[in-house]
């Protein structure tokens, strides 16, 4: 029997099963299958997905993340943060600050450190990408799509969308504990005007630097925190005029706090923590 070595990770509750590839070496064409084995609470580990860690021509290390549907997406914030604590405890870099590949390109990640343990990560998560081709979505390609009407389930609301290197999709909200997670979620989700999918956020304005956060999450679903979600949040809310550009907003997710902050250079940076929950041998059906 096929086995391999796993790290399970999280941050904030979004849990990924991580394999090191410098190490192992997993059969390309089953990798999407191999996702929705391991994610299976009953007969694999359960998670979110699967996280690769592997080498890189561009920087230290690269990330690859699949869905627990076994979708491969381009971007993942709790997931990077992740792989900079795993590839500084297993040396597979020297220095607190280092580039992480993404599939939607590369990024900064630093490593905030206390009693020589890793407390907390900052990632660098590059610019915000505005227009409708970026995300992508129907309608003008230049277009940014910002308090825009659109029209789900027979009913109009008032959308922000923009990709973080994935798509996101924001909702504001009166009262996060009613957000429709369930009922709006997997439809907008799946709705043919988005053309990869999109991962749909609910927000609830707490003030200007403290949003109320809850996900439905493209290829998982209800997850308790979404990394890129919380940026688009941010970004949505200053592009929204209710947050201020360049200050810390405070996103409380399901599982947690992340602090973002869409910088005057332009930058979206998200500092959060990173949590290993067990490591173990994993059998290959
Ligand atoms: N949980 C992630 C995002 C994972 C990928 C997403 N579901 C997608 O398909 O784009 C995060 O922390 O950003």
């Amino acid at each position: 029997m096929e086995t391999f070595q796993f790290t399970k990770m999280h941050g904030l509750g979004n849990n990924y099963i991580y394999v090191n590839m410098f190490e192992e070496n997993l059969n390309e064409a089953d990798l999407p299958r191999l996702a929705r084995e391991v994610a299976n609470p009953y007969t694999g580990i359960g998670s979110d997905g699967m996280i690769l860690i592997c080498p890189s021509e561009q920087a230290p290390v690269k990330m690859r993340i699949f869905n627990n549907d076994g979708s491969e997406a381009l971007n993942c914030g709790n997931g990077l943060r992740c792989v900079a604590k795993y590839a500084y405890e297993h040396q597979l870099v020297s220095e607190t600050v280092f580039k992480i590949e993404t599939l939607s390109g590369l990024v900064e990640a630093k490593i905030h450190l206390s009693h020589n343990q890793v407390q907390a990560v900052t990632v660098d998560m590059g610019k915000p990408r505005l227009q409708k081709k970026d995300i992508p979505m129907d309608g003008v390609p230049e277009e940014t799509v910002i308090a825009e009407n659109m029209l789900f389930q027979g009913e109009t609301y008032e959308i922000t969308a923009l990709s973080m290197g994935n798509p996101h999709i924001i909702f504001y909200i009166d009262d996060i504990q009613k957000a429709p997670l369930t009922t709006l979620g997997p439809s907008v989700e799946k709705d043919p005007r988005f053309h990869d999918g999109i991962n749909v956020e609910f927000i609830e304005v707490v003030n200007q630097n403290e949003l109320n956060f809850r996900v439905w999450e493209r290829g998982s679903g209800i997850t308790q925190a979404c990394g890129t979600g919380a940026c688009a949040a941010a970004v949505a809310s200053v592009l929204n005029g209710k947050s201020p550009r360049g200050e810390d907003i405070i996103v409380h997710l399901a599982g947690g706090d992340l602090i973002i902050n869409w910088t005057e250079q332009g930058n979206v940076l998200m500092t959060g923590p990173a949590e290993v929950i067990a490591e173990g041998t994993y059998h290959i059906r």
